[in-house]
């Protein structure tokens, strides 16, 4: 474990900075909930400037833990594409798992699907 750790290091993000984007969790910072737990929107302070990110929490109830946590990092970091949201970063700090990944204005397919707003196109 300590080696995926030294690997992926440059993706450290401070558990303080992950507080001070999602103001301390609150939730109205909430955008959603999946397998993995609770998902917050905030601002991440990065080298390059602010970027609008989406905080995906691991909550242990949920069944997914630390090797799912690991398997996000070492897939999203290594492939990158157009269509793939990319990983920002991860916090692994005070007992907390927290995936950071580039926010999807347009929000997740799954929420397009169920919207009553979509279009039927029949082919003849
Ligand atoms: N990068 C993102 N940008 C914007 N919203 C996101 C992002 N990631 C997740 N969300 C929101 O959080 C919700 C939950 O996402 P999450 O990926 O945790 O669950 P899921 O899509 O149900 O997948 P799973 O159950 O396999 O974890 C999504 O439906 C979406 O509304």
């Amino acid at each position: 474990m300590d080696s995926i750790m030294k690997e992926f290091e440059h993706l450290v993000v401070k558990l303080k900075e992950v507080k001070s984007a999602t103001d301390n969790f609150n939730d109205a910072k909430i955008i959603g909930k999946g397998g993995f737990g609770y998902v917050y929107e905030g601002e991440l302070s990065q080298p390059r400037g602010k970027t609008k990110a989406a905080f995906k929490c691991l909550d242990r109830k949920h069944g997914q833990g630390g090797p799912e946590f690991w398997k996000e990092v070492m897939m999203l970091s290594r492939y990158t594409h157009e269509n793939l949201i990319s990983l920002l970063g991860y916090c692994n700090e005070g007992g907390e798992m927290i995936l950071l990944y580039e926010h999807a204005s347009n929000g997740s397919l799954d929420r397009h699907l169920s919207s009553t707003t979509l279009v039927r196109i029949y082919v003849s």
